[in-house]
């Protein structure tokens, strides 16, 4: 499974509302200010799964202000209909989400999608649809601390099939503990949301009694958790303190836990510190700007006339490896949404974009119109296809685990088993040597993932350079792309992690974790 990293179009990324404020973990080279940011820390144990048990407590606050995206310090859109507990859609819709996600492994975005997405969702008005982002983006980015508090609050466990019971939790928890929405409000729809579900209604006192409960308790609770630790599944965080250590993992895992900012990509001829200042954005030290607070994407200036694309900081190095390709012939392997496809064009290659699916190059050909950029949109499979000539230069931004994209994705990490890794490995192994053999001699190949794991990056280069199959490395050099130092391997490949550029202001800080590595085609 893949994540676009490459998000250029709008979407349907607004302002997050209601948030309470959260620390971060600091760590990693480059910082982007130079004061160290505080990130709160309990004691405690590791990450343990999902469990229930039953509980105590008293019986919830009926009546209480169960507001909306008011509530949570949005603008009502207007009066709604009447007898429907004000709140309920939204946190019913968002339960419905949650569970899509974490049972039925749906990403995120396509739940979310403003055309395809959840029914429920799309029935929501724009401030409780971003009410509901917020919820779940926070449901997602603690669901370890949450599940480890639902484990604490109950006795004993709770039988199957009890509906949606632990997701009412979750979305309950995540606004008492995380979000300015007042406790009753978030007690009270929770306990009328279970009671509308057949098979959660024997558990209405139950869920009035835990949350009760963790209200009265919340402060030692969460005084006894350690969110860095939690908040990751096991084995992921494991991976991570095996691969870049236990300071760097707790820095990713804390990385992951903050709302990341916007970033753009200009197209090459704009003026970068004028757009900064005109969005009110800030300069990143590659050359991306980076907006704290964005509203509706397809509002901000610039986006009607095709000045620039929606692309993680990290997402926009990659392809600025190849150097200078105006006038050259360059394969976009794996293109879609087509971030990096963008970035050729605007450069002057003429780009032949491949992806496999037809409704994700939907997005290319919209993207490339927005921006006025003229590239061949291919849908083929990179295990069959054959080009009629070979290229200049290629791109290949294989499909991968994409736990490099965790920030921007807070349901990609609960989504992975390990075995994964393993069999996204086999692929781009091959992906990469069908590639290499579509280069002309003395022509460069760019191999990229948005993943963590040195098994879908550094470990497929060591591989392929000790086959001695005709392709050597270029090594990135030092001051050849501003803004890289600290982000090079000490073989010359990139490496991005998350916890990079840490700041003060937890969305103005981080960035995607990419691999990527250069190679030149020598036979
Ligand atoms: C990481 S995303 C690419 C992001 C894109 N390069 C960008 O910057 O916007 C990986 C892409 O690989 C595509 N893909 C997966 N399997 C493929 C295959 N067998 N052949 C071609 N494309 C494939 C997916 O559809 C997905 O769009």
């Amino acid at each position: 499974m893949s994540a676009g990293n490459g998000q250029t179009g709008g979407g349907d990324r607004r302002g997050q509302p209601g948030q309470k404020k959260t620390g971060r973990a600091n760590g990693g080279p480059n910082r982007l200010d130079n004061r160290k940011g505080n990130r709160p820390h309990g004691a405690g144990g590791g990450k343990r799964p999902f469990a229930q048990k039953a509980g105590t407590g008293t019986g919830a606050g009926k009546g209480a202000n169960a507001g909306s995206a008011a509530d949570a310090g949005a603008q009502r859109p207007g009066a709604r209909a009447a007898k429907v507990t004000p709140g309920l859609p939204v946190r019913r819709a968002a339960v419905a989400v949650l569970g899509k996600v974490v049972h039925n492994n749906r990403m995120l975005a396509s739940e979310l999608d403003a055309v395809n997405g959840h029914p429920l969702y799309r029935a929501l008005a724009d401030n409780d649809r971003a009410l509901l982002r917020a919820i779940l983006g926070v449901a997602l980015r603690r669901r370890g601390q949450i599940s480890d508090l639902v484990e604490k609050l109950l006795d004993r466990p709770i039988p199957e099939k009890t509906g949606r019971v632990e997701d009412i939790l979750h979305v309950a928890i995540a606004q008492i503990l995380f979000l300015d929405v007042a406790d009753h409000a978030a007690v009270s729809v929770a306990v009328d949301e279970a009671g509308g579900d057949r098979m959660a209604r024997p558990y209405k006192g139950l869920v009035n009694a835990v949350l009760r409960r963790l209200i009265r308790e919340r402060d030692t609770l969460l005084a006894d958790q350690d969110p860095v630790a939690l908040n990751a599944p096991g084995w992921l965080f494991q991976r991570w303190r095996d691969t870049y250590g236990a300071e760097t993992a707790r820095a990713i895992t804390a990385a992951h836990m903050e709302e990341p900012g916007l970033d753009l990509t200009l197209k090459p001829a704009e003026n970068a510190a004028a757009w900064a200042a005109r969005l009110g954005a800030q300069v990143l030290p590659t050359g991306s700007l980076r907006l704290v607070e964005a509203g509706r994407v397809e509002e901000l200036d610039g986006f009607s006339e095709g000045t620039w694309w929606v692309q993680d900081a990290a997402a926009a190095l990659p392809v600025r490896l190849l150097g200078d390709v105006a006038g050259l012939n360059v394969a976009d392997l794996c293109a879609a949404p087509g971030g990096k496809t963008a970035q050729l064009a605007a450069a002057g290659a003429k780009v032949t974009a491949v992806d496999i699916s037809n409704n994700r190059l939907k997005r290319v050909s919209e993207n490339m119109a927005r921006l006025s950029l003229d590239v061949e949109i291919l849908a083929a499979d990179l295990g069959k296809w054959e080009p009629a000539a070979p290229f200049d230069a290629i791109l290949l931004d294989a499909p991968c685990t994409a736990t490099g994209t965790a920030r921007r994705h807070p349901d990609m990490p609960w989504l992975k088993r390990e075995s994964d890794i393993a069999t996204l490995a086999e692929i781009q192994g091959r992906f990469l040597r069908r590639a290499l053999s579509w280069l002309k001699p003395g022509g460069v190949l760019v191999y990229c993932t948005c993943s963590l794991e040195p098994e879908e990056g550094e470990r497929q280069i060591e591989a392929l350079l000790a086959e001695g199959a005709g392709v050597e490395r270029v090594p990135i050099a030092s001051g050849e792309i501003a803004g890289l130092d600290g982000l090079v391997t000490a073989s010359g490949d990139l490496r991005t992690l998350p916890c990079h550029w840490p700041s003060d202001q937890p969305r103005m800080g981080g960035l995607d974790g990419f691999f990527a590595s250069r190679l030149k085609r020598v036979g």
